[in-house]
């Protein structure tokens, strides 16, 4: 091929905004010495950056290789790597003519963009679990409660489950007497207490207050019952220590609702719960009573 029609070549993809560069034998000569592709790549990275270079087309040696990659990591002289995609050293009539894409900083936009990525996936997944868990107990909150049951109900056919509704007897007085940090402590031992206790049968959240939730899935109800009943006589149990060094213990009350009898929402559940709940109040506390109204 002529030098004319190399012009030409070269004009049209100029035309086409690729980035070409026709090496010269006596300007590079360590490229034709070596016969490196990486050298050549080096070059055209070199020539790239400096516009002056662009238009150089002189005599150069067949015996440099050809080749094609479509990706190619080249290191430049200050020892930081750049990354050329579609790379092509093709030796045509005396020259050659070097094609080519510098895609170093679309790399480099890529990798920010996977890492900010990555991150918001991170920080939308923080979020998650701040929004769905108590704070205080670390255990599952109300929002995690209504979500589970009915991820629970949709994802199991013959799902069926007891709902226990737990209340701390005489917490105020935890609080009025010791303090509010004292009643938080009782909180939390509490919670800590229930998730020791129980299997992945269960699941378990804070309503709020001193109020707690005990769903237990796919179990008869006298057994589910009977469970609430041993949790209550193991919390009854526990001995807190008081700021002023005295023991001092815990009891709680429960109203329990069973799936299909007393409804099929955890509103209804809950309700009915609550409505047993309040039978085991009025009948002295530290205690659990099952729904048996209409
Ligand atoms: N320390 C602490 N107290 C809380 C928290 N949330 C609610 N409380 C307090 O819990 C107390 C609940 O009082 P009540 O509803 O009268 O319940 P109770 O004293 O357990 O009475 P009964 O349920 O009838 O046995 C209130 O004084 C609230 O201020 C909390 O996160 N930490």
């Amino acid at each position: 091929m002529s030098l004319e029609q190399n012009n030409a070549y070269y004009s049209v993809l100029n035309y086409l905004q690729l980035p070409v560069v026709v090496l010269s034998a006596n300007e590079h000569k360590e490229v034709f010495q070596n016969n490196s592709f990486q050298l050549v790549a080096q070059h055209y990275l070199n020539a790239s950056n400096n516009p002056a270079n662009r238009h150089l087309a002189q005599l150069i040696s067949s015996r440099l290789l050809k080749n094609d990659v479509d990706k190619l990591e080249v290191e430049i002289n200050n020892g930081s790597y750049r990354h050329i995609f579609r790379f092509t050293a093709n030796v045509v009539g005396e020259h050659v003519i070097v094609e080519g894409e510098d895609i170093t900083e679309l790399k480099r936009s890529q990798f920010l963009f996977n890492r900010t990525n990555s991150l918001l996936e991170d920080y939308s997944k923080q979020m998650f679990e701040l929004a769905h868990t108590d704070q205080l107990t670390n255990v599952p909150n109300r929002r995690a409660l209504f979500a589970k049951f009915s991820q629970l109900q949709s994802n199991h056919k013959d799902f069926s489950c007891t709902v226990s509704l737990i209340d701390l007897d005489h917490f105020k007085r935890f609080n009025d007497s010791f303090g509010h940090d004292f009643g938080d402590q009782v909180l939390v031992t509490f919670a800590k207490h229930v998730k020791d206790s129980i299997d992945d049968t269960c699941y378990f959240a804070r309503l709020g207050g001193e109020e707690f939730c005990l769903i237990q899935i796919n179990n008869k109800d006298t057994f589910c019952f009977a469970n609430t009943e041993t949790l209550l006589q193991t919390t009854k149990t526990i001995k807190l220590m008081t700021p002023d060094n005295s023991n001092i213990g815990m009891s709680f009350s429960a109203g329990v609702a069973v799936y299909g009898k007393d409804g099929i929402s955890l509103d209804e559940l809950l309700n009915k719960a609550d409505k047993a709940l309040y039978i085991a109040k009025e009948n002295g506390r530290s205690r659990v009573v099952k729904f048996e109204g209409a």
